[in-house]
């Protein structure tokens, strides 16, 4: 049975791996904002409604939904000697080191007996004051004054869920991440495609987290099943893409022959390469327009030496280049039309990170309307989300996404 199966970005979605907003959106506090990448606090009741209209979207497309907290409870109930471990590698790479601390939050959180409240809580995060700390003479304790602090960091990132790993062929890019606050996320899909009975076994992973140059899975596009697409970003190092091509072309059973690496801007607003183009038909995309200039992409193949790679540097425009390697002309759709302002406005909500269910129908944020009119003209199927709360994490439906079955 297929397990993993996509080759592209646009065939018919079959299955995908979501996760619903929780209680993690009410750690974030302004002080911490930056560090855990957001810009705004969402209001969680609409931000699940919002959400929950996402998923019944799907649904209603006939796409399988699975979700990212359902396969984690699940991989700890069948295996039940992983609790101890998943906890106490949990708490030590949310930076706990102090023994003593370490055993406080390892009893708290296992008391927890419901496998699927136990890893929502460990998404959530824990605050001090749920602790029941006999305050001891320790310098830590004595320097801890305050009554509420969060001990273990809230993890509100996670319904990105195209970012800690991505799908590609049969196989998955399970990624180092750039910040240390999204980096606990994949320790998530680590221990499901390791322990979880429909996985274990089966998957080949052509990246780990325990490598050293971090990707994320914002910046893999499955052009088709033998090009890779990978964004060089703040998120993606050029020494991550240089291993994973090793990886792909001399120790996987992988089909991909060829991975374009872009070039794109260090800048929030392009943070990953699917917020600067999505694919949402064989031959269209939506685009940012700053990316409409020239362009440096590499071309990277296998050498004639072994374990060795070939890198071509090309210059030239998306439309070319895309319609070069996808063997057919491809029409580029600027978000906001090309408007600057409202280019700008549109891009920040993620105007061209959509979703695409299967050629020509897309899952598009309701607030774009402009970039959505002039989709809908280019005769495109849009299924329209509402979006109020959930953009201000600065991911779109594609972000929110992970596709782990697409038709062939
Ligand atoms: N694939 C994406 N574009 N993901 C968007 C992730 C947004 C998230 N707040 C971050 O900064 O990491």
């Amino acid at each position: 049975m297929t397990v993993i199966n996509v080759t592209s970005e646009i065939k018919p979605l079959k299955k995908v791996l979501l996760h619903r907003p929780g209680r993690e959106l009410l750690n974030l506090t302004p002080d911490t904002l930056e560090r855990l990448l957001f810009d705004d606090i969402p209001f969680l009741k609409v931000a699940q409604e919002e959400h929950d209209a996402f998923a019944d979207i799907l649904r209603n497309e006939g796409v399988e939904v699975v979700y990212l907290e359902d396969l984690m409870a699940e991989t700890l109930e069948q295996n039940q000697g992983l609790r101890e471990q998943f906890l106490k590698q949990f708490i030590e790479e949310a930076g706990i080191h102090s023994e003593r601390y370490q055993k406080i939050l390892f009893d708290h959180l296992n008391a927890i007996k419901d496998n699927k409240e136990l890893v929502l809580k460990t998404m959530e995060g824990v605050n001090l004051n749920e602790l029941n700390i006999e305050k001891s003479n320790s310098l830590i304790d004595l320097v801890n004054s305050e009554k509420s602090k969060m001990v273990l960091d809230p993890m509100p990132n996670l319904y990105f869920t195209r970012d800690p790993f991505a799908s590609v062929g049969s196989g998955v890019v399970l990624n180092r991440m750039y910040s240390q606050t999204r980096n606990r996320e994949t320790i998530y899909s680590d221990y499901i495609f390791k322990y979880h009975n429909e996985y274990k076994g089966k998957i080949e992973l052509l990246y780990n987290r325990d490598l050293p140059f971090h990707i994320e899975g914002g910046d893999v596009l499955n052009l088709n099943d033998k090009i890779l697409a990978i964004g060089i970003s703040q998120r993606t190092e050029p020494d991550a893409i240089d291993l994973l091509a090793k990886n792909i072309f001399y120790n996987s059973d992988c089909k991909i022959e060829k991975i374009l690496a872009f070039d794109i801007p260090v800048k929030r607003a392009f943070m990953h390469l699917d917020t600067v183009f999505t694919q949402i038909d064989v031959d269209k995309f939506t685009v940012h327009p700053e990316i409409l200039g020239t362009l440096r992409v590499f071309e990277i193949t296998k050498s004639d030496v072994k374990d060795e790679l070939k890198v071509v540097e090309i210059q030239d425009t998306l439309e070319n280049i895309l319609s070069t390697y996808l063997e057919t002309k491809v029409d580029l759709i600027p978000c906001g039309g090309g408007d600057e302002i409202i280019a700008a406005r549109e891009q920040w909500n993620d105007g061209s990170n959509t979703l695409c269910i299967r050629p020509g129908t897309i899952v598009v944020y309701e607030r774009n309307d402009v970039t959505n009119k002039i989709l809908e003209e280019k005769g495109l199927n849009l299924l329209v989300m509402p979006s109020a709360e959930l953009s201000r994490g600065r991911g779109g439906p594609r972000c929110m996404s992970m596709p782990l079955i697409r038709e062939d």
